[in-house]
């Protein structure tokens, strides 16, 4: 059955959301659908210029004018879902719910959507009459975006990932902190840095003062230094593992979600156990604005050519980017600078590694706003009014 076009829009004045917004507008996706703007702090307000024939925001708690909708697209985060979204099915709203927030990702019903990497696997849910359509975490998306291909040809017998993700996972006040930190910084040292005399040591013993003496309200979000340093620990401690001789044991959430949601998203099943590929590695915090960068080591289950292996990143889609493994390839086009703002995803450093011929390292960039949020969730509305 062909699906509505009047489409409730939830959490569009977010970070996420105006991404998402600035996407669609971009797209040309407000020429396909009636939308209705929800507000959780300003209902009776005006909405925003894209409204056409509802031009007042709606209550984003109003279960009855949610349920007015064909498709609600939410980047209002984890609590309102948990909030809304059971009242509003059990309210007997059959439409369809799109989603940034990782709160439904792993439920049965629901699809963690990236169509360019699994597009199969959210038609067979759609011919099904699923309903539940989950953007996923935002490394597992980047990372498949670029390396897709490998997973797709039936080639990784398990992937290691190691990131270095950007203060924007966090939230705008997580990046609002970072240049706070940044700026403390520089101040402590300006005479000093403008003086080229200056002894580096000197500057370094006061750089590392002023970290060790940033205020309450300079760490509020990151609870420690970032600026000129970095977090080896994104998420909760998910407490899993009966002992710490199991693989579970210590991993963060941002960890644990690598393996199960690369594993989800390719439609091999949610999590550990058999017909799973492993993926596995540290998740860090460095100090990016808002590209998440990985290094990748796959163990393939044969020896593959590189130039194939290059092939077939490069063929995958419209937005991955092979970089030349060489140094001025890599400074022109592999850093989260050039990323920044593009939907270009770039796999550079790709290599065979000591380990022997099966053994491939790569390092991948995305900008987490775009394909790592906002993009996977307009491209669904997409699928949904083809359907
Ligand atoms: N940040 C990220 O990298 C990612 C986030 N997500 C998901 O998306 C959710 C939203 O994230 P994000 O966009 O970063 O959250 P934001 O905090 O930027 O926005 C969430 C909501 O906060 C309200 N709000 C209150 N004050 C302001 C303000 N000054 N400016 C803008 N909005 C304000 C708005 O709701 P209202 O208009 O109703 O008042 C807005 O929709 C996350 O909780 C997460 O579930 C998913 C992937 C990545
Ligand atoms: N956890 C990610 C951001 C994020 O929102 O992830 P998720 O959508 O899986 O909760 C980060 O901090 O970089």
């Amino acid at each position: 059955m062909k699906v509505g076009n009047l489409v409730g829009l939830v959490g569009w004045r977010g970070m996420v959301g105006s991404v998402l917004i600035d996407r669609m507008q971009a797209e040309g996706d407000f020429a396909l659908i009636e939308p209705v703007f929800f507000s959780t702090s300003n209902a009776g307000g005006k909405a925003p210029a894209q409204a056409k024939n509802e031009t007042t925001l709606q209550d984003a708690y109003d279960i009855a004018a949610l349920k007015r909708c064909d498709i609600i697209i939410t980047a209002q985060g984890g609590d309102y879902t948990t909030e809304v979204f059971p009242k509003l099915r059990a309210a007997g709203w059959n439409g369809h719910w799109i989603d940034a927030a990782s709160t439904l990702r792993m439920k049965d019903d629901a699809v963690i959507v990236l169509d360019p990497v699994n597009l199969p696997v959210m038609q067979r849910a759609l011919a099904k009459g699923g309903k539940n359509w989950i953007g996923g975490n935002c490394t597992v998306s980047c990372m498949l975006m670029g390396v897709g291909a490998l997973y797709k040809a039936g080639l990784v017998e398990w992937m290691s990932t190691m990131t270095y993700q950007a203060a924007s996972g966090g939230g705008a006040q997580h990046m609002r902190e970072l240049l706070t930190q940044f700026g403390s910084i520089h101040n402590e040292v300006r005479d000093l840095l403008n003086d080229p005399k200056s002894a580096i040591l000197e500057i370094d013993r006061k750089v590392l003062a002023k970290q060790k003496a940033l205020t309450a309200d300079e760490t509020a979000n990151f609870g420690v230094p970032l600026g000129g340093s970095l977090i080896p620990w994104i998420d909760k401690d998910l407490g899993l593992g009966k002992s710490q001789d199991d693989a579970e044991w210590g991993m963060s959430k941002e960890e644990w979600k690598g393996g199960a949601e690369t594993n989800k998203i390719l439609g091999q099943g949610p999590s550990f156990g058999t017909g799973i590929t492993p993926v596995d590695g540290f998740c860090v915090r460095i100090g990016a604005m808002r590209c998440h960068s990985q290094a990748l080591t796959f163990k393939l289950k044969k020896n593959v050519p590189l130039a194939d292996i290059e092939a077939m990143i490069a063929q995958d889609n419209d937005w991955v980017r092979v970089v030349p493994n060489t140094r001025e390839d890599t400074l022109r086009g592999l850093t989260p600078v050039v990323t920044t703002g593009t939907l270009n995803i770039p796999v550079g450093r790709i290599r065979k590694l000591a380990m022997g011929p099966e053994y491939v390292g790569a390092f991948t960039i995305g900008d987490q706003l775009l394909w790592g949020a906002a993009e996977p969730l307009r491209r669904t509305l997409r699928v949904l009014l083809q359907a």
